[in-house]
């Protein structure tokens, strides 16, 4: 192994109680929420396609234009306490939401800078309210915050000169007490999400991503950090010279999963994919008619998918200016929620089961039990339902969690092998199959045919 001073500080899963907890957590909300939600994407009556939240460089609009919006942040409609409501039905027990996006502008009021909520017309402490209104709701809370800033004079994207490293290592100080206060003001934030770090200026920084890592642990014991932050002694980004995952679980899957069969590798860390509603907007943005907008059925199958594999889900949400969501956004929450109130359970404190992935959809298992869990996407017209189980597992019976009572055909056609028989009939939500097992070698009636 290749010696590091700032490479990854353990190998294995994190098995202490705040990790379980995070693990278990399995859905969360995202929200991005900023400066840029005022425009929404929109710049002299020009509509960008991009990401809304990238509109200052998409319009190319100078930083004092754009640092100017803070004078009309003033989301007259914000409500802390409905906009937790809204996620406890939805069936989330974490939120993250962007304390400091890309554009610098803090929703918390920051003592190390005037480009905060502090200095708007709204005045109020925005994270202050969330924290309290979802931790209320018994929904963790986590802080995204973004090391590339476009705001502060002192950041740089690389470090050519002796000036560009006495800037940027101002900046990183900057950025470290910022963390502090963080962790310091808001006491019961449970992890950090770190973005914009891919810029060589970061990557020229791995020991600053270890000592912010190292700080935040110490300032709150048992907080999480995700990869994105980490860089090691030579700049390699989330797994170190050594292939260890640095940080305590991957965040690389941004509006993207693992695939079932040839990303399995993923089970064997923690990780967390993030996804926008539409296909690229996670601030907010005027015009939805641009992109494709997910269905909640299209977010409910990614929510599965991601548990199957060992994964955290984190749905994105964003607030407009005013701090309201939109139709499509409250019908997601209602719409998820519901199903997650019949059957959160094999999302909640579930995992990979270590089962071949079938075509009708995912297995989860509950951590610690025998109970595994099928969520039947695809109903195949034959209404079998093909299960592999791995030596050793023998399938007893299976029945629809709705009516545990009436027992569905399990029927064994080879060692390990069985279908289960469903109704084929038209199904307009995924539903779910609950399986006992037991441990034990097959040795079902087709043996006799060999003999
Ligand atoms: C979680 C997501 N990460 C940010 C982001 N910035 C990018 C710059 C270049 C390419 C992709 C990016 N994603 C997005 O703005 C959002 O915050």
């Amino acid at each position: 192994a290749i010696p590091l001073k700032y490479g990854a500080q353990y190998t294995g899963k994190r098995s202490d109680e705040a990790m379980n907890k995070w693990r278990s957590n399995r859905f969360g909300q995202f929200i991005h929420w900023g400066l840029y939600a005022i425009p929404g994407g929109v710049w002299n009556g020009k509509t960008y396609n991009y990401a809304a939240e990238f509109l200052k460089s998409s319009a190319h609009i100078p930083t004092p234009v754009w640092d100017s919006l803070m004078y009309q942040f003033n989301p007259v409609k914000f409500d802390a306490k409905a906009w937790a409501k809204m996620a406890k039905k939805m069936g989330v027990k974490y939120m993250t939401i962007t304390t400091k996006h890309h554009e610098g502008f803090c929703l918390w009021p920051s003592e190390y800078t005037n480009f905060t909520v502090a200095n708007s017309p709204y005045k109020k402490d925005i994270i202050k309210q969330l924290v309290e209104a979802y931790n209320a709701e018994g929904i963790d809370v986590n802080f995204y915050y973004s090391v590339l800033d476009w705001h502060h004079p002192d950041w740089r994207y690389d470090i050519k000169t002796p000036e560009d490293s006495v800037a940027m290592s101002r900046y990183l100080t900057f950025a470290y007490n910022q963390l502090k206060e963080l962790a310091t003001n808001y006491p019961t934030v449970k992890a950090f999400w770190f973005d914009g770090t891919w810029d060589n200026s970061v990557k020229l920084n791995g020991k600053w991503t270890y000592e912010v890592e190292k700080m935040l642990k110490e300032v709150r014991p048992g907080v999480i950090v995700n990869s994105r932050l980490r860089a090691d002694d030579y700049g390699k980004r989330h797994k170190d010279s050594n292939g260890q995952l640095m940080g305590d679980y991957e965040s690389g899957y941004e509006r993207r999963l693992p695939d079932p069969v040839t990303d399995l590798a993923v089970t064997k860390w923690d990780w967390e994919a993030c996804m926008t509603i539409p296909e690229n907007q996670w601030g907010y943005h005027k015009d939805w008619s641009i992109s494709h907008v997910k269905s909640p059925l299209e977010l409910l199958e990614m929510l599965v998918h991601t548990t199957s594999m060992g994964g955290n889900f984190l749905l994105n949400f964003g607030p407009s200016g005013e701090g309201t969501f939109r139709p499509q956004e409250l019908n997601i929450a209602n719409t998820i929620g519901a199903w997650m109130s019949k059957y959160g359970n094999v999302i909640w404190d579930c995992d990979y089961a270590g089962m071949k992935k079938e075509d009708w959809g995912y297995y989860t298992k509950k951590k610690g039990s025998n109970q595994l869990n099928m969520v039947v996407f695809n109903v195949p017209v034959s209404g079998l339902l093909r299960v592999n189980t791995p030596k050793g597992m023998i399938l007893e019976k299976a029945a629809f969690l709705d009516s545990k009572g009436v027992s569905l055909k399990v029927e064994e056609i080879a060692a390990n092998q069985y279908l289960i028989h469903i109704p084929v009939k038209q199904y307009t939500s995924p539903q779910v199959i609950q399986v006992d097992y037991r441990e034990g070698n097959a040795k079902g009636s087709y043996e006799k045919a060999k003999t």
